[in-house]
Parts: C-alpha cells; structure tokens; sequence
C-alpha cells in the first residue's frame, strides 16, 4: 500500500480550506494530524476515503493516490475505494442491531452469506479490536447496550472485518473516557502491524504516544511533517513550536 497526496486543495464553495497539502503515508505507520480548531484536519483526512463528496459544494484539485492510482478519477469504485480505506468517526456509531450484526454490516452489503464464513469474521475482527474477550458470551445482544469505549471498538472491528488496507480515525477518543482511551491508544499500537493509520488529534500527549509520524496544519495548510519525536523535540517552523508548547490552540 502506498498512499500520497501531491498539491491537493479543497474548497468549500468558495472557501478554501486546504492548501496544497502534499504528505505521504508511509505503510503500517500511525500518522498524527494535529493543529487547532478548523485548520483543515478532518477535512483533509476525510479526502483520503473521499467523504467529502457526502458534502455539497465541495471542490478538490491537485491528487490522492493509492497504489500509484489518483482515487478522484472518474472510474474510481467508491464502494471498493472506502473498503480499502476505512473509516472511524469521532462519536461511536453502531447500528441498533446485535454485536454480530454490526460486525458484519458491511460483509452483508458486499453480499457474503455463508453463516460459517461470518462466525469466522466476526470471531476475527473482535479479536482484532480487542473486544471478543468482552463479548463473546452475548453476540446477540443489542450493540446500544455496550459500553461507549466498546461501541467505539466495536466499530473498529467493524470496518477491519471488512479487510481495509488504511484505517482513518478522526478523534476516535474524544468521547471516551481515559481508561476507553488507553484500550483504544493500545489496539492501535496494534493494529498498525497489519494497517496503516491515519489519525486526527487533539491530544499532542496523544500524538506523542501511539504515532509514528506527525503532521501539523494550520489555516488549511501544512506546516511540518516529521518523524513524531522530531516534530515533538526539534520542530523546524516556529508556528509547530508554539503551538506544541502550548502558546496557542
Ligand atoms: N461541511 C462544511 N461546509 C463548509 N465548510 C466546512 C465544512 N466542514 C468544515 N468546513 C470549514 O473548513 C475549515 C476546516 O474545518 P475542519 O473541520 O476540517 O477543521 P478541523 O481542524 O478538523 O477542526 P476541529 O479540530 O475543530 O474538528 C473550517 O473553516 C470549517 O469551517
């Protein structure tokens, strides 16, 4: 797997909000975005698995490739494009439907219905997301009656069962409470031994912790990207400084 975007720019009807963002996504890496409030984060993590296009309005130029392929040709298979890259959203989701159901949302959707096969993925992906230890004696019960640090696992296990190549999280923790947080900073650890993980922060101890990479932004542009204990202890631009020594943001 091999994703980058080159001079990308988005606007939202007339606003732009993104400025020739150009940064690669090294495979099986956590990748930190950071910045302040509306400086382009989760607009720009949501190109990766165009989700934007759910938004009227918006334009991008510039490209996003995956495998060397530009994912906003006009060929390209969404339904392919968000199973190889996945997304998981800020408040957990799940469907009112059981645990079992949830996991496999998405393998019914792409018309998998061997009930063998299904107990494998289900047993699979709550393995992977560190939940099946919690849950397996109760399969069948409703996910709404979960746990919010479950819920958002559960989540987790539902686009792994669907085998995405990259993981794209947009403050997967900032509903949870610390102990929801440590499992979930854990499972990514994890999880980027088979992944790859793109993951929006407002935590910098966070960003600290489980990535690889960090990439500051600012007003829709990016400003630095570096090696995570490089952008932490020597950041090269004065505005990466101060923001991460907390002088504003
Ligand atoms: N659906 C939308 N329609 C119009 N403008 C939007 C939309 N979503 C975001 N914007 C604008 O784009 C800019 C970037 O917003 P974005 O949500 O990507 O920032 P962010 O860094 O993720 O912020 P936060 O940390 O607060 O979530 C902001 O000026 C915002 O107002």
């Amino acid at each position: 797997m091999k994703m980058m975007t080159s001079n990308l720019n988005l606007y939202y009807g007339e606003q732009q909000a993104l400025y020739d963002v150009s940064l690669e996504i090294p495979q099986n890496c956590v990748v930190a975005l950071i910045g302040p409030s509306g400086c382009g984060k989760s607009t720009f993590l949501r190109t990766l698995n165009r989700m934007n296009d759910l938004i009227g309005g918006v334009r991008i130029d510039g490209r996003i490739e995956l495998d060397a392929v530009n994912i906003y040709a006009e060929d390209t298979d969404l339904v392919t494009l968000r199973k190889r890259v996945g997304m998981v959203f800020q408040r957990p989701n799940p469907f009112p439907l059981s645990i079992y159901e949830n996991v496999i949302y998405g393998c019914r959707v792409h018309g998998l219905k061997d009930k063998k096969r299904l107990d494998e993925i289900v047993e699979r992906s709550l393995r992977r997301a560190a939940l099946w230890d919690e849950v397996k004696d109760r399969l069948q019960a409703p996910a709404m009656g979960m746990s919010g640090g479950q819920q958002q696992r559960l989540c987790i296990a539902r686009v792994l069962a669907v085998e995405p190549e990259v993981l794209l999280m947009d403050e997967p923790c900032s509903a949870l409470d610390p102990i929801s947080t440590m499992k979930i900073e854990e499972l990514v650890q994890e999880l980027k031994q088979a992944y790859t993980i793109v993951m929006v922060t407002h935590n910098m101890q966070q960003a600290a912790r489980v990535s690889d990479y960090t990439a500051f932004f600012l007003n829709g542009k990016l400003i630095e990207h570096d090696v995570t204990d490089t952008i932490f202890t020597n950041p090269q631009d004065r505005k990466t400084e101060d923001y991460i020594t907390g002088r504003f943001g």
